[in-house]
C-alpha cells in the first residue's frame, strides 16, 4: 500500500510551474489572479490566504479583495466586472460558499469564461463535457486526476466509482475519468445499496463531506482510494470521508486527510491561472 502524499506531488508541480512563470515573465507576461472573499468564514479565509501565498511564492501577480458579508449582489457583480476588464488579471476566483442572500450561479456566470480559473462557469463546464482543450477544469478534480496518474495505474477501462455529485467535485471528477476511458458510476444520497456499488470501484472517489462514510467493508481489495472530504470534528481534528486507518492496508493507494487532495487544489489553481495567462496572450496576439 502507498499513501499518496499530496504535499509532495503539489511541490513537484509547483517547481515546474515556477520555471514556466519565470519564462513567461521574461517575455513580459506575468500571470495574475484576483481572489474575492466575501465575509469572514475562518476556513475560507485560510484558503484565500493560502492562494495568495502560493501566487507570491511562484512570482505571480495577485490581488485579494475582501468584501463584507453584507455586500449586495449588485456590488459584488460590479467588483467582478472590474476584474473582467483588468488587463493585469488573467484569473478571477470567488471563494465559495457565498452568503445566502447572494445567488451563487449569477456570480459565477458574471466571470468571463476566459478568466474562470475555477472552471465553474457553464461555458467551461460545457467545454469540459465536449472535451474541448480550452476548458478550465475545476481544481480539485484536476488534482485528483494528477494524483491517480502519479500512481502509474492505467485508468483506461477501469471502473471509477464517485460517491458525491457536487458541481465542485463529484460531477466534474467523473467526467474527467470518463475522458480517460474509465467506466464511471456516480453514487449519491439516494443510491440504493451504496456498498454494492463502491465494491465495484477499481478507483473509489469519496466526495460527500461526511466523516468516515466509507468503511473498510465497502472497499475492493487493491483499489485506489481518493478521499476528498475535509471534515472538522468537534475535537478540532480534521477527518476525511474514508476510514483511513481501517482501509489503508486493503487499498493499493490511498490519500490521507489532511495532506492528500487538499494541497493539490491550490496548486491546480496556480496551473489554471498560468494556462489562462497563456491562452489570453494568444487571443491578444491574434486580434
Ligand atoms: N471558489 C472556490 N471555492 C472553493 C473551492 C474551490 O476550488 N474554489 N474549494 C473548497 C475550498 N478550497 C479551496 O478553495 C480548499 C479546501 C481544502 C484545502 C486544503 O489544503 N485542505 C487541507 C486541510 C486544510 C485545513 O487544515 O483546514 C488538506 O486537506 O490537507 C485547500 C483548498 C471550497 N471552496
Amino acid at each position: 500500500m502507498t499513501v499518496l502524499d499530496g504535499k509532495q506531488i503539489a511541490k513537484e508541480i509547483r517547481e515546474k510551474l515556477a520555471d514556466e512563470i519565470k519564462e513567461l515573465k521574461q517575455k513580459g507576461n506575468t500571470p495574475g489572479l484576483a481572489v474575492i472573499l466575501v465575509g469572514d468564514h475562518p476556513a475560507s479565509r485560510s484558503y484565500v490566504l493560502a492562494k495568495e501565498r502560493a501566487c507570491k511564492e511562484l512570482g505571480m501577480h495577485s490581488v485579494l479583495k475582501e468584501l463584507p458579508e453584507t455586500i449586495s449582489e449588485g456590488d459584488l457583480l460590479n467588483c467582478i466586472q472590474s476584474y473582467n476588464s483588468d488587463e493585469q488579471i488573467d484569473g478571477i476566483l470567488v471563494q465559495l460558499p457565498l452568503p445566502s442572500h447572494i445567488n451563487e450561479s449569477k456570480i459565477i456566470e458574471a466571470i468571463i469564461p476566459e478568466k474562470d480559473v475555477d472552471g465553474f462557469h457553464p461555458i467551461n463546464i460545457g467545454r469540459m463535457h465536449a472535451g474541448d482543450e480550452h476548458a478550465f477544469i475545476p481544481c480539485t478534480p484536476l488534482g485528483i486526476l494528477e494524483m491517480v496518474k502519479k500512481t502509474g495505474e492505467d485508468i483506461s477501462g477501469k471502473h471509477v466509482v464517485v460517491v458525491g455529485r457536487s458541481n465542485l467535485v463529484g460531477k466534474p471528477a467523473g467526467q474527467l475519468f470518463l475522458k480517460e476511458n474509465a467506466t464511471v458510476t456516480y453514487c449519491h444520497s439516494k443510491t440504493k445499496n451504496l456498498k454494492e456499488q463502491t465494491l465495484q470501484g477499481d478507483i473509489l472517489i469519496a466526495a460527500v463531506g461526511r466523516p468516515n462514510i466509507i468503511t473498510e467493508d465497502m472497499v475492493r481489495p487493491g483499489a485506489v482510494v481518493i478521499d476528498v472530504g475535509v471534515n472538522r470534528l468537534e475535537s478540532g481534528k480534521l477527518c476525511g470521508d474514508v476510514d483511513f486507518e481501517a482501509i489503508k492496508s486493503k487499498a493499493k493507494h490511498i490519500t490521507p486527510v489532511p495532506g492528500g487532495v487538499g494541497p493539490m487544489t491550490i496548486t491546480m489553481l496556480m496551473n489554471n491561472t498560468v494556462l489562462a495567462s497563456k491562452w489570453r496572450k494568444k487571443i491578444k496576439e491574434v486580434h
